[in-house]
């Protein structure tokens, strides 16, 4: 008490403001520096008897624990929380909530045009909260960190405990749980050339290998031979062969390529990563990084691979996707290549990533392309792409199919009791046994009710109408989409929208070719213009340095005849002789003019500047005659 009293006497004192501010600037930092290390101090001893892991939000545990966290009935009781209808993780599964909430029912509800959004509770940053977990008090903290390129979240959940079982369970537990959820969908990741990493895009609800139509087999043989590889690794390993497989789909537009490897992803379980070798940014070590990151187990999609090589990629070491060809979207193309942050991948580049050292192993490379003759035969040997599929208009026996897959048949499309509804799910869809049935929301309903003969005998008449090799799934997809409530008609009208399909390509292909003829004369035009504006420019130089030629000749002539005049007041006799010299020097001076032989001759061939050089040698003379 003295000891304190002591302290803060001086203070009552009366001392000078400075001496007082000086004490309390001193009691105040040692007040601060004895909170800080008793906190410390506090956390040091709490830590010795706590585990504490680390979740980053750059790997899938992070994904796991958020999906898993949002799901806890704890944070109905928590203080403090975000609330959010956006992605709850980088995977972006906006979670039910088990909370307070109520609308976990149902995903989405329909109010008139408008959907209502399913929100979820997740963790705030920087705030502590406890669970009780398996007989355990868990402290789960969310923070941020800052990075060189961005933030990036993290976990820290510590447990006290003897070992760290609990926390394993709790990570295999949120895997679990995860897993189940993401069962019915299949994610896709997206190339960021910026920060050089993959960015979640979204996660798309699978898509049965049933509702893609092509020729019989050939799905069945590219699922089988996925299917094997995966399940190849040490084959592969015991041969010493690199453990990948390429698959190259190349064909018309709206054939099917990107709905075949979406469905395979779907049926395979696996994710997709998807690069556009044309983006912005792209060059031949970012490709190189991210094709490096790839997990072990996906597809990784190269879409248009035709896209980056347009701009003549050739197999030498100049290749850096610069332009080759002199048209209008190449010289476009050039310019935006002296953008720094322009593509400048090249072949080699993109060989390397696929199958350098540092390439991936474990994934599907799947690449597709409408122009397979565009691309470098080192890009599509076996080894990169192992498989080629083709893919072309549909045939009769694909517009079948699909008129079936629209339009299936009675006994599949009634939606009779609850306990039927993973039956009857989508007709042909629900006889992919290996897939999970898709979750029905209530309401939808299939609004026509043909039995299985008429829909068979509909669809061949909707086949013969359509015909062979001319217009894409895609196409027929959009005839049968307007009519998707009205089979018969659609089959009755199919002659018809054949028609109107036709003229209405011709009209655009004239249109396209008049748009072409327009542009192909502009070009010329524009390219003569050019032609005429450099002759002229050409032109104009020539004369500016004759002119100064001329310029430069007359200053000599000039100095020339000046010992001539010089002589001629001195030697009045000589005055024919000093012309003929003068001559001679202004000869000499135009000597590479054709004219040698006299000033007239000069005026009447040489030019200007020779009469010029001629009259300034004969003015000069003059006063000597
Ligand atoms: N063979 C098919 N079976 C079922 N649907 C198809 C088929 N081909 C195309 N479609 C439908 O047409 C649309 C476009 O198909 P998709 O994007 O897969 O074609 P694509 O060949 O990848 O086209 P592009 O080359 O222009 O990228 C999709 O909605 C898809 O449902």
């Amino acid at each position: 008490m003295n000891a304190l009293k002591n302290l803060l006497s001086p203070l009552s004192a009366n001392t000078s403001p400075i001496h007082d501010t000086l004490k309390l600037v001193v009691i105040g930092g040692t007040v601060e520096t004895a909170r800080r290390a008793s906190v410390s101090a506090w956390n040091g001893f709490v830590d010795s008897f706590f585990l504490t892991a680390h979740f980053s939000q750059e790997d899938y545990p992070y994904d796991w624990l958020m999906h898993w966290l949002s799901k806890q009935p704890a944070w109905g009781r928590s203080r403090e929380f975000d609330i959010t209808t956006r992605t709850v993780s980088r995977h972006g599964m906006t979670q039910k909530t088990s909370g307070d909430l109520e609308d976990d029912e149902e995903e989405e509800i329909a109010l008139g045009n408008r959907k209502q959004r399913k929100v979820a509770i997740i963790p705030s940053v920087d705030t502590t909260h406890t669970i009780y977990y398996r007989g355990h008090w868990l402290r789960i903290t969310r923070t941020k960190r800052f990075q060189d390129y961005g933030s990036c979240g993290e976990i820290k959940i510590s447990v006290v405990a003897r070992n760290n079982d609990i926390l394993k369970k709790l990570v295999l537990e949120a895997k679990r749980d995860y897993e189940k959820d993401a069962v019915h969908r299949v994610h896709i990741f997206m190339a960021d050339t910026a920060y050089c990493c993959w960015r979640w895009n979204g996660a798309r609800q699978k898509r049965p290998m049933s509702s893609i139509v092509l020729e019989p087999g050939v799905k069945d043989m590219i699922l089988a031979d996925c299917k094997d590889f995966l399940e190849s690794e040490d084959w592969y390993a015991e041969r010493g062969i690199p453990f990948r497989r390429g698959y190259l789909l190349h064909g018309v537009p709206g054939s099917g390529k990107t709905s075949l490897i979406h469905s395979l992803a779907g049926e395979l379980g696996l994710d997709i990563y998807v690069v556009s070798l044309s983006s912005k940014g792209m060059s031949d070590d970012t490709l190189s990084k991210l094709m490096g990151n790839v997990p072990s187990r996906c597809i990784l999609l190269l879409e248009d691979l035709d896209a980056a090589f347009t701009r003549g990629v050739s197999r030498d070491e100049s290749s850096t996707g610069a332009p080759t060809k002199s048209t209008a979207a190449n010289a476009k193309e050039k310019e935006e290549t002296k953008d720094d942050s322009a593509s400048t991948l090249s072949l080699s580049g993109l060989l390397n990533s696929l199958d350098g050292v540092a390439a991936a192993e474990g994934r599907l490379l799947f690449a597709t392309t409408n122009h397979i003759e565009r691309l470098d035969p080192a890009l599509s040997r076996p080894g990169r792409m192992d498989v080629w599929i083709n893919f072309k208009n549909a045939t009769k026996w694909q517009a079948e199919g699909i008129f079936q897959c629209f339009f299936p048949a009675k006994k599949a499309a009634t939606a009779p009791s609850e306990s039927d509804t993973s039956k009857e799910a989508t007709g042909t869809i629900a006889s992919q046994s290996n897939l999970a049935a898709p979750k029905r929301k209530k309401g939808s309903q299939i609004l026509h009710s043909l039995s299985e003969d008429e829909i068979t005998v509909l669809a061949k008449r909707f086949a013969d109408a359509i015909p062979n090799d001319e217009f894409s799934v895609a196409s027929l997809q959009g005839y049968l989409l307007k009519n998707k409530t009205r089979p018969r008609e659609c089959v009755e009208e199919a002659p018809a929208w054949v028609i109107q399909e036709r003229e209405t390509r011709a009209k655009l292909k004239k249109e396209k070719e008049e748009r072409e003829a327009k542009e192909k004369k502009e070009r010329e035009e524009k390219a003569k213009a050019e032609r005429e504006e450099e002759a002229a420019k050409k032109k104009e130089e020539k004369v500016a340095a004759e002119t100064s030629e001329a310029a430069e000749a007359r200053s000599k002539a000039t100095d020339a005849t000046q010992p001539a005049s010089t002589g001629t007041t001195s030697e009045s006799g000589a005055a024919s002789d000093n012309l003929s010299s003068s001559t001679a020097d202004a000869e000499s001076v135009t000597d590479d003019s054709s004219s040698k032989s006299n000033a007239a001759e000069v005026a009447q061939t040489g030019g200007d500047e020779k009469w010029v050089a001629v009259e300034s040698t004969a003015t000069d003379a003059t006063p000597s005659l």
